[in-house]
Order: C-alpha cells, then structure tokens, then sequence
C-alpha cells in the first residue's frame, strides 16, 4: 500500500489546498448560500450540520476519495466481523458486538451469546439493587454506589450517568488514589447502605487496587469483618483470576473480554454503574442508539456517513490545514464529562507515531482534544479561540429539546452556541469594525487604533451536533459516532487505534519509585528525579526548609 502521503486523493487535496486555502467562508456562505443544506445530515436523532467547515464539494470530493483509497470500508467491514485488526496485541476490536443484535462466533466463539448471558446476569443484580431486594448486596437496602475505576473503566460510567436521569442509588466515582479524594467520599457515606464496584479491565491497575483495599477496610471497621465487607462489594473485568485471587467470588464478578478496548467498554459490564442509576431497560436504549449509529456506519455511502464525514474533515485539518489541536464544547451542562471522555478516547487511540507496521510516520496523527461546557468557556478561553494565534475547529453540541426545562433560558443557551459558531465562521474585518466604531461616534484616530484590537479573522472552521433530545438512544448515537470517528481517522493514518503501549514506560516507573519510597530499593535515577525523591522522602523525617 502506498504511504498516506502518496496516495492519488492526497495529491490532489494538497493541489485543492494550495488553491483554496485563502478563500474565507463568509464568502462561501455568500455565493452558496444552498451549502447549508448540502452540508448536513440527519442521523439517529442527531443533526449534523457541517457546512461551516472550510470546504466546498470537490474537498468532500477528494476527502471521501481519500478514505476509499485507504480502505476505510473494508477495514470497517474486518472490524465488525471480528478479524484481530488490533495487530499489536493481537485480538479483535468487537464493541459493537456488545450493543448488536446479530448472531456473531469469532474463532469458534459465540461472542453474541456471551454478551446477553452477560447483560442477563448485571440486569439481574442491578434491578434486584434497585429494587432494594435483601441480601443481593449485604444486608441491608443500598443507597449509595462507589466506582473504583480509572481510564476506561471510570470515564464512560462517570459520563452518562451525568447526562441522564438517575433513578437507583447515587453514584460516587472514585478514580484519584490520592488520599483526599477518598476521604472526601468515604466521610459521607455509610458503610451498611454503600455497594462498591471494582471496575478494572485487567485488574492490575496500582491506583484502582490502592482504593480498593482501602475502601474495604473501611467497610469492614463498620461492617464488623472482612466477610461482610467483601459481600458488599463486586468486581467488573475481562480477568476473573485476577479478582478471585483477591477474595471476588464468580457470582460477584461481571466479566467482559479481551477484544473490548477500555475506553470502548461502557456498553460492557464497565456500564454496571449505568445499569444501577438509570435501570436495564433505560441501559438497553443507550445500546440501542450506538446500534443505530452503528448500522449507518456500516451500510451509509461514505459521502453521506456521519462518522466518515466528521472523521474526514479532521483529517483536512489536521494534515492540510496543520491544526494542532480539535476542540469539544457541548452546551448543555448534562453533557460536560463528554469531553474527556472523547479526549481518552480519542488520545489515546490515535496518539501514535508509528504505522500498524511500526514504521515512524511522516504526517500528524491525533490532534490535542480539548474543551468543556461551552457556555462556561466563553467567559474563560474563547477569546484565544476568536483572536489568538492558534487555529482550532471546534465541535458544538446542542440538545434542541429539553422537555421540563425553562424556555427562555433554553434559548439563551442556544442563542450563545448559534452565536459562537457564527462569529467564529463571519468574524469581522477590520474596515466594517472601523465603519461601526465611526457610527458611534468615535473620532477618526480613536476609530483606527481600536479597530485594529476589536478585529475578528474569522474562518475558524465548526461542525454543529443538535440532539433532538438527550436520551439513552441518543447519547449512545453520540458516542458511537465518536468512536467510529476515530476509528476512520486510525485508519486513513494507517494506525493502530486499540493498542495504549505509551502509557506503559510511566506505569513501570512508577512502580520503582513506589519501592524507592516505600524504601524498599535503592534511589536510582536521573539527577532531577533523585532529588525530588529526597525531598518528597523528607516528609518521613521532616526538617524545616525554611526559616
Ligand atoms: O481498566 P483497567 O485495566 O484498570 O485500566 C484502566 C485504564 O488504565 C490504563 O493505563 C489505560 O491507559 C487505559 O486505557 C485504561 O482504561
């Protein structure tokens, strides 16, 4: 296969760059005013509008071109059939198993039985959690849930029980081994009334079992032993030893599988949290959505394929337009932890420097996601994005119904979103700015001076997501579409989007320094690493630093 940078449609887009790169898409919007229209598309519950995007249709064109001649359609078909495309660890990328309603057996496996007998199993005990059934988990009614989870096993759960309605028992997420984050959950919480999830794929994780242990001594001081303490707790993951070497019985241990990638795994027993706060039938909605972003993924032309489309105008930026960074903001305040949620998921599946054969890339990969609660970023860091030096394309997510909510301040929030994205698409020229500060009544010199400060470029590129209403079935649309997006994007770059080997090196030194703090091994470092040891060591022995 030919490297990306050679490849036909490549070519022609860096051509179709260089000639259209100083067109501004006020103007655009001006001759094209039907481009609104053409550039939109209306999938599961979700409006995509991406007509404020720095294209016209030969850039779709050439794009789609792009990820025809990378293969995008038959590596998505390897995918969802369960081929190992995760090369580096050797096994299958099947999440979308985990929300479909198709017979599937990979390697003489029957991955679709697996996955009900499963869900089966976390509805039976959620539901019986809800419904306060004696004995299901300790003795007495549970009101609270403890996610001891990070990364992946911590993200997904945190972020849709945030976005929906909870109606079982509060939910505490605990991902910080740092002692303050423990405590601050632990002192309001009683131990009788309290469930705790331990949720980790590999259940090796050093911050998730430093919490664990410590969780459950504190259980068992108000419990009264270890047993009952142990009763009261259940472990989610894909290696069952693991948890039964430290005290979880099979029938308090939810398992998912190796071919599940942690930041894919809401939609696995990682969602048992989820199951718990909204109920298995709202859980079974949210894997109806992904099902249905996941059938037009598969079966869309890719000229019209949401996921493709969003993909594809990343690559634009990312490769052509060398845009460092892609921001998230979503305006509506149930959706603000979608935006690490997307940021692992996105980080850490595209962050590589190697291709799938391990030779070093010529081209950017993964851009920086960032972003928040757009309403609120406003206020903070939206000046940078209107007249600062970098250049950032942004997503805006909207719910357009909020039944229950109050008009007016629904379409303050809407205003502001529709307003961002057209000021950021318009700006304004220095020559109207001048023309307006003259209007005022301004003198001439004034008028100059200001114009020059009160300028916007504009053509800051944003796609606009408006959920019809924010539910199970579209908020798992959402996500999907997020994960086939980055899914597309791995594969144009010719990467491997399942594997985390660079989070590894900081896990193994991590563990040496522990030793070395514990003195229990000798300091071995570099200079800087040694000295700060001694220092944060002092506090054993404390001296004073300063007098
Ligand atoms: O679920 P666990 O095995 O505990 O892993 C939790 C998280 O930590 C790892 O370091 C990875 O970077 C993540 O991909 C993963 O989701």
């Amino acid at each position: 296969m030919k490297t990306l940078d050679k490849t036909d449609a490549w070519v022609s887009l860096q051509a179709h760059f260089n000639e259209t790169h100083a067109t501004h898409m006020r103007d655009l919007f001006v001759t094209d005013p039907g481009r609104s229209k053409r550039f939109s598309l209306d999938v599961a519950g979700i409006f995509c509008d991406y007509s404020k995007n720095r294209i016209n249709d030969t850039t779709r064109e050439l794009l789609v071109q792009l990820a025809r001649e990378r293969g995008v359609e038959a590596r998505r078909d390897a995918m969802f059939s369960g081929a190992p495309i995760n090369r580096t660890e050797g096994r299958s990328v099947l999440h979308t198993a985990l929300r479909s309603k198709e017979a599937l057996s990979v390697m003489g496996v029957d991955v679709a039985a697996a996955v009900v007998r499963e869900k089966n199993r976390m509805a039976a005990f959620s539901e019986a959690v809800r419904n306060g059934v004696p004995g299901v988990a300790g003795k007495g009614m549970i009101r609270d849930v403890i996610n001891i989870g990070i990364g992946g096993s911590d993200l997904g759960p945190k972020m849709v029980t945030q976005a929906l309605p909870v109606t079982g028992p509060r939910l505490h997420f605990l991902s910080n081994p740092d002692s303050n984050a423990v405590h601050r959950i632990l002192e309001k919480l009683c131990a009788e009334e309290t469930l705790v999830i331990v949720s980790s794929k590999t259940f090796t994780t050093q911050e998730s079992l430093t919490n664990f242990h410590t969780v459950k001594q504190w259980l068992s001081e108000f419990l009264g032993s270890e047993r009952d303490a142990m009763a009261q707790c259940v472990a989610v993951t894909a290696n069952p030893a693991a948890a039964a070497a430290l005290g979880f019985a099979e029938e308090r241990t939810f398992v998912f599988w190796n071919w599940v990638g942690g930041r894919y795994s809401l939609w696995s027993a990682i969602g048992l949290p989820i199951m718990l706060a909204i109920g298995a039938d709202q859980f079974e909605l949210l894997l109806d959505g992904a099902r249905a972003m996941d059938q037009h993924f598969r079966h869309a032309a890719l000229e019209e394929n949401m996921p493709v489309l969003l993909a594809l105008l990343g690559i634009w930026y990312r490769n052509f337009h060398h845009a460092p960074s892609h921001m998230i903001a979503p305006y509506d305040a149930r959706l603000g932890e979608v935006v690490p949620y997307v940021q692992q998921l996105d980080m850490e599946s595209n962050g590589k420097r190697v291709d799938i054969r391990g030779n070093e890339l010529g081209y950017g990969t993964g851009p920086l996601i960032w972003g928040g609660l757009g309403i609120n970023g406003q206020h903070a860091y939206f000046q940078l994005l209107h007249q600062g030096t970098h250049w950032i394309p942004v997503d805006f997510i909207g719910v357009m119904h909020s039944p229950g909510s109050i008009t007016e301040h629904q379409w303050v929030v809407h205003a502001n979103m529709l307003a961002q994205a057209e000021a950021l698409m318009l700006g304004r020229s220095t020559a109207q700015t001048y023309r307006e500060l003259r209007t005022a009544g301004l003198s001439l010199e004034r008028s100059e001076y200001l114009a020059r400060h009160r300028t916007f470029p504009g053509n800051i590129p944003s796609t606009t997501l408006l959920l019809d209403t924010l539910t199970p079935r579209t908020l798992g649309a959402l996500i999907a579409l997020y994960e086939h997006k980055v899914f597309v994007q791995g594969v144009i770059w010719d990467i491997n989007s399942f594997d985390q080997c660079g989070v590894e090196l900081g896990k193994q030194l991590s563990t040496d320094i522990f030793a070395e703090l514990a003195g229990a091994a000798p300091v071995v470092h570099d200079a800087s690493t040694t000295a700060l040891i001694a220092r944060i060591k002092r506090f054993d022995n404390p001296e004073p630093t300063h007098s």
